[in-house]
């Protein structure tokens, strides 16, 4: 099966060709550790997560990076504030990520390097870079990229040289020589963290760690580089620049990034103070809800942040788990069916949709049609071809999108047809109670099954319900 995707480096579609056929050699930008995480970073875990299970559902071998960068003046502020040392700080909120994630169901990656893990290898690539002119010390220790040294700057990002310098404003505090050079070390003040160095005791900026990362564990050129499109510039720019200048290519052969989650016009960010956590929504949604409403909109649109957009999701989370339980209750272990024509031509949509730039929308909308066909073949009799459903929905289309694996069994320990039970007798509780003329009551009763998202229709045969 070709893989299309849209590769921000060349703006435009085109096939995904691993360097090496049938693996590929993935490295995603983690979080900087100093909070919990908030659902505007669970995006690229749960985006590039269903995507590497996609390359494995295809066939591709696949080894997955995602760093901690766990050294940074925000770690190191926040850590000032509580009266900690940086790596406290670190260590917590790396336990704090391995926690959402595994709520989430988000799977590890295959390595997890923490910058300050590889501060050698670090300085010895900057050392590489000043032999090679493309960066150079300070007077006081500092170290910068010579961003002019490099012809095509901006390649990435689309941003010219020229803009940038009318854009930059001259720090003057610095000493960098030029507005435009990024810096690759920097010296550190008194009380802060510091580490050794050729050029004073000091860390290393926050664009090398994962040039350097990603060349020690996936090696000079891979395949595939992830992130959210807020990395873009300068980060990424900046990623390629080091490595042109390392090895003399960029250090990827495709870009992917994710569009952002947005509150109110702003990016979802602990820096603006507007986040919502994940933890909170998984714990108030539950991880498909969160799932799906990640997944439910294109990678590279942006999606718009709000707990009703949570709720709608949850809604439609519960008719695959309604769906689901209801085949379970009947086949508590069910077997495997014979694959047919009808099962190959929904696998064939659901993977031609995302073949195609990872359209998850619609391979999701596949997925739906097969839990209402699921829900018919039920209402039918027809146990094989339920099975059949099942098996698409619970084995193929929950695994690569990573989705539905667990959580529908105690999500209500009621079966369906208990629940119905439940229903009709209240139902008939407020029909006697309108008899009697009291309405009060028999309104409660209503209000209370509308706040479970339960709608009474009044008919001429009696009352009915439906799950809104
Ligand atoms: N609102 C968002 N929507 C989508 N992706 C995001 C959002 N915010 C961050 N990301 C992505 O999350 C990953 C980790 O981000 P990082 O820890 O650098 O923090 P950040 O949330 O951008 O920082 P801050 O919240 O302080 O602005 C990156 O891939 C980044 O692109
Ligand atoms: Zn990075």
């Amino acid at each position: 099966m070709k893989v299309y995707v849209y590769d921000t480096l060349r703006k435009e579609k085109v096939e995904f060709e691993p360097i090496e056929p049938g693996s590929v050699r993935m490295y995603v930008c983690g979080p900087t550790v100093y909070n919990y995480i908030h659902v505007g970073n669970a995006r690229p875990m749960v985006v590039f997560d269903a995507f590497r299970r996609f390359l494995e559902y295809v066939g591709y071998k696949v080894t997955l990076v995602q760093n901690f960068t766990d050294i940074d003046d925000k770690i190191i502020n926040e850590a000032r504030e509580w009266g900690v040392d940086w790596k406290t700080v670190a260590d917590t909120f790396i336990a704090e990520y391995f926690h959402d994630a595994h709520t989430l169901g988000v799977r590890a990656a295959n390595f997890h390097p923490r910058t300050t893990d590889f501060v050698p290898e670090i300085v010895e690539a900057i050392e590489r870079m000043i032999q090679k002119g493309f960066a150079y010390p300070t007077a006081n220790g500092d170290v910068y990229f010579s961003v002019r040294k490099l012809e095509n700057y901006g390649m990435l990002s689309g941003k010219r040289i020229e803009d940038l310098i009318a854009g930059a404003r001259v720090e003057v505090s610095e000493h960098k020589k030029d507005p435009l050079d990024f810096v690759l070390w920097k010296s550190g003040k008194p009380q802060e963290p510091v580490w050794d160095s050729p050029w004073c005791k000091g860390r290393p900026g926050w664009h090398i760690e994962c040039s350097v990362m990603s060349q020690k564990l996936l090696g000079e050129m891979f395949d595939l580089h992830g992130g959210g499109e807020d990395l873009i510039f300068p980060h990424h720019e900046d990623e390629i620049a080091q490595s042109i200048a390392l090895t003399g290519k960029p250090p990827a052969k495709y870009w992917m990034h994710n569009g952002m989650i947005i509150v109110r016009g702003d990016k979802m960010s602990k820096s603006v103070g507007n986040i919502f956590l994940v933890r909170e929504a998984v714990g108030r949604y539950g991880k498909d809800a969160v799932k799906l409403f990640l997944l439910s909109k294109h990678y590279r649109s942006p999606i718009e942040f709000s707990e009703e957009a949570l709720e709608d999701n949850k809604r439609a989370v519960n008719r695959v788990y309604g769906a689901l339980r209801r085949f379970n209750d009947k086949y508590p272990y069910p077997l495997v069916p014979k694959v047919d024509a009808e099962i190959r031509d929904y696998e064939t949509r659901f993977l031609e949709a995302l073949s195609d730039d990872f359209n998850t929308p619609q391979a999701l909308a596949v997925l739906f049609e097969v839990v209402k066909e699921l829900n018919r073949s039920m209402d039918e009799g027809s146990d094989e071809r339920a099975l059949k459903m099942y098996h698409l929905i619970k084995r193929v289309f929950g695994p690569i999108l990573g989705l539905f694996d667990t959580g529908y069994e105690t999500e209500q320990k009621a079966s369906v047809e208990s629940v119905d039970k439940l229903i009709t007798s209240l139902i008939d509780l407020r029909s006697e109670f309108r008899k009697n003329k009291q309405y009060d009551i028999a309104d409660k009763i209503r209000n209370a099954l509308s706040e479970a998202n339960i709608v009474l229709i009044d008919t001429p045969e009696g009352t009915k319900y439906e799950w809104r």
